[in-house]
């Protein structure tokens, strides 16, 4: 059967294809859930917490950005303190809060908006301080970040110096990033070329 990974990526998908087609950004879904981060990878009590794509929410937003603003409006806490409202502890019964997306979260925008790794890393600063890391867990992704707007991307580098996990799942970069660029001008060979190309490296942790 197919990994609850790949299930998820899919859903992610599914909701990136509602996103506007721009040249401007890539389209992304992102799924935060709460579940068992088994090895067998087998949990009935997976229960969704949010959902989001890019440009769901007006103005120039990310599919992370979108999940978790709308799971803080769900919720009548503002976005920044997002992690207030999660599961608590009890609630989760040992179960993880993770985010699926089907692009690595991105670690520097070019609009000059907060990254959503920024945005990942502030789920786990809860409001009193306590360190009982309330935030996301676990970040997997389906493929790294193009260089087409930012280069290199920073996004995994930065979720491993906050001490948050994250893992690349392959097996649907080519559908991702066919979505990912459906805004993009094609017969640009060097920008398809660069967009491809990412992915075909392998990315270890
Ligand atoms: N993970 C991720 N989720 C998204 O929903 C999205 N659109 C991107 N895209 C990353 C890309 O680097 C930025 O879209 C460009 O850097 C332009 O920046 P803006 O989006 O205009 O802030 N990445
Ligand atoms: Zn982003």
């Amino acid at each position: 059967a197919e990994s609850s990974h790949l299930k998820y990526l899919r859903e992610c998908l599914k909701l990136a294809e509602n996103s506007p087609p721009r040249p401007t950004n890539f389209r992304v879904g992102a799924i935060l859930i709460l579940r068992r981060d088994t090895p067998d990878d087998t949990s009935e009590d997976d229960k969704i917490l949010s959902t989001g794509y890019t440009m769901e929410l007006p103005g120039n937003t990310h599919a992370e950005q979108c999940c978790l603003q709308n799971y803080a409006a769900t919720h009548g806490v503002y976005e920044e303190s997002v992690a207030d409202a999660f599961p608590s502890q009890a609630e989760r019964d040992g179960r993880k809060i993770l985010l699926y997306v089907t692009m690595e979260p991105c670690g520097v925008r070019l609009s000059g908006n907060t990254p959503c790794v920024h945005r990942i890393i502030q789920t786990r600063k809860s409001q009193d301080n306590s360190n009982n890391n309330n935030g996301i867990d676990k970040v997997y992704f389906g493929v790294k970040e193009p260089g087409t707007f930012v280069g290199e991307s920073q996004g995994c580098k930065m979720l491993t110096e906050a001490g948050i996990q994250w893992e690349f799942v392959g097996g649907l970069e080519n559908e991702i990033l066919a979505v990912a660029t459906a805004g993009h001008e094609k017969g640009n060979k060097k920008q398809e070329a660069d967009e491809r190309g990412t992915n075909i490296e392998a990315i270890s942790q």
